[in-house]
């Protein structure tokens, strides 16, 4: 008899496609399954405010893991910048997918780039990360909170509520919209958040038939980048109200890191660059998780983690 699996996600443009994306994957590893994709709704795509005013971690993906702990769902799909670091003990993400352009995209109607934003613009975001970043640049900039799936926010910049946004390239990449990028912001002016443009798929630990057809899926280059970038994020901080950005790449061995923490004023940065010998995501781990503890220890209390 023919086996039916559910693969849930939240049902954003975005998170459809990502799902249907990881559907196709698994029905040519695995024609025999009868995959159905189940979208259900998260904390995260209910609210209308600041993110960290509700908690933050976790909000795009709890109820995933919920509905994948009760068994409405099988499989979980997500932006892996939004899960946690700490995960629960009964899930386990097996497959990283390919990393789409990991950058920030810099969207405008009127003006070029973001040198070209006219003195006391107004930018529309609801990431603090971007915010601070942003403001490191150009302390004159002023945000206002702009927030919904990708075209939302997209249609909210036409009707002219601000001079600018930020989405990830990864998302515009992927729902055919690359057009709409005015700038892929240079990572050196703008490093991404950990994770940024990569797809995981998680299920339940004691699913070892899904366990080995999700390993077939998973890319390494993916899971050491983010492994690295993720263990910095753990080391740091967990609770998704410090600005914080990493951006692991790797050639060869070598894997490149690149790490920092902002004040949320962008009054005070704090970075790391390095590069090591890597080889098994055990190595990129403690590779994140060193540079992340060291600029704790840098940092010193200048800037808090948990207010
Ligand atoms: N927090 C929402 C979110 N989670 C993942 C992406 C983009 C896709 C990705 O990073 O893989 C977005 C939207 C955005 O930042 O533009």
């Amino acid at each position: 008899m023919q086996q039916t699996r559910h693969i849930g996600t939240r049902g954003s443009p975005l998170a459809l496609y990502q799902a249907n994306w990881a559907k196709d994957l698994l029905e040519a590893r695995d024609p025999e399954t009868d995959w159905q994709i189940k979208v259900l709704k998260t904390t995260g795509d209910q609210i209308k405010g600041e993110l960290k005013d509700f908690g933050g971690k976790g909000l795009f993906t709890r109820e995933l893991e919920d509905a994948l702990l009760d068994g409405r769902i099988d499989l979980a799909v997500h932006s892996m910048k939004d899960v946690p670091t700490v995960g629960h003990e009964r899930l386990i993400i097996p497959a990283l997918l390919p990393r789409e352009d990991p950058r920030d995209a810099f969207i405008s109607l009127n003006h070029a780039s973001i040198d070209e934003l006219p003195q006391g613009a107004l930018v529309g975001s609801a990431s603090l990360r971007r915010r601070a970043q942003l403001a490191a640049l150009r302390p004159d900039i002023r945000f206002c909170l702009l927030r919904g799936n990708v075209q939302t926010r997209l249609r909210k910049l036409e009707e002219g509520l601000c001079d600018a946004t930020f989405l990830a390239v990864a998302g515009l990449n992927r729902l055919g919209q690359s057009a709409r990028i005015t700038q892929a912001v240079p990572t050196e002016l703008m490093l991404p958040a950990p994770a940024q443009g990569v797809v995981g798929i998680e299920t339940r630990r004691d699913e070892t038939d899904l366990l080995e057809t999700l390993k077939t899926l998973n890319n390494s280059n993916s899971e050491i980048a983010i492994t690295a970038e993720r263990a910095f994020l753990r080391a740091l901080d967990g609770s998704c109200k410090t600005p914080i950005a990493a951006l692991a790449d790797r050639a060869g061995t070598m894997l490149g890191f690149r790490g920092e923490v902002l004040a949320k004023d962008g009054r005070l940065r704090f970075s790391c660059a390095e590069g090591r010998d890597v080889t098994t995501v055990g190595e990129a781990y403690d590779f994140g998780y060193s540079l992340g503890d060291e600029l704790r220890t840098e940092i010193d209390g200048r800037i808090t983690f948990d207010d």
